[in-house]
């Protein structure tokens, strides 16, 4: 299968589990891998036939700016779900880090991948 792919995509968004991290922005992270057969999109050279990676961007940061929850997994299940009912994709990779989270860190995170 083919993948159309997003490399730290930035988002500044409210997320955390403690009472601090509720008052102000932190910066999130994404790599995004999406499978999906671009012959079509290829043959014809049309972006109504791709998977945008644009559109897609476009909609995890503001899925991620709409609602904060606390963890990076319910987060990360959300764009999952996403993803899979808005796009033309038969499989999703999404991890987020978190470089903020553990100061003796260079980056915390979670990577999840799903299936139609
Ligand atoms: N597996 C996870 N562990 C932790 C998370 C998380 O989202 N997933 N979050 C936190 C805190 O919000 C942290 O980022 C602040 O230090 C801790 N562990």
């Amino acid at each position: 299968m083919d993948k159309v792919y997003i490399s730290q995509l930035h988002v500044e968004a409210i997320i955390g589990v403690y009472d601090f991290e509720k008052e102000s922005k932190q910066s999130l992270y994404f790599d995004v891998e999406m499978l999906t057969d671009i012959s079509a999109a290829a043959r014809l050279d049309d972006i109504n036939l791709a998977v945008d990676y644009a559109k897609v961007s476009e909609r995890i940061i503001a899925h991620t700016q709409a609602k904060p929850v606390e963890l990076l997994e319910t987060l990360v299940e959300q764009l999952a779900a996403m993803i899979l009912n808005e796009f033309n994709v038969q499989q999703v990779l999404i991890k987020v880090s978190k470089p903020e989270a553990v100061a003796q860190a260079q980056t915390v995170g979670v990577e999840i991948v799903r299936k139609k």
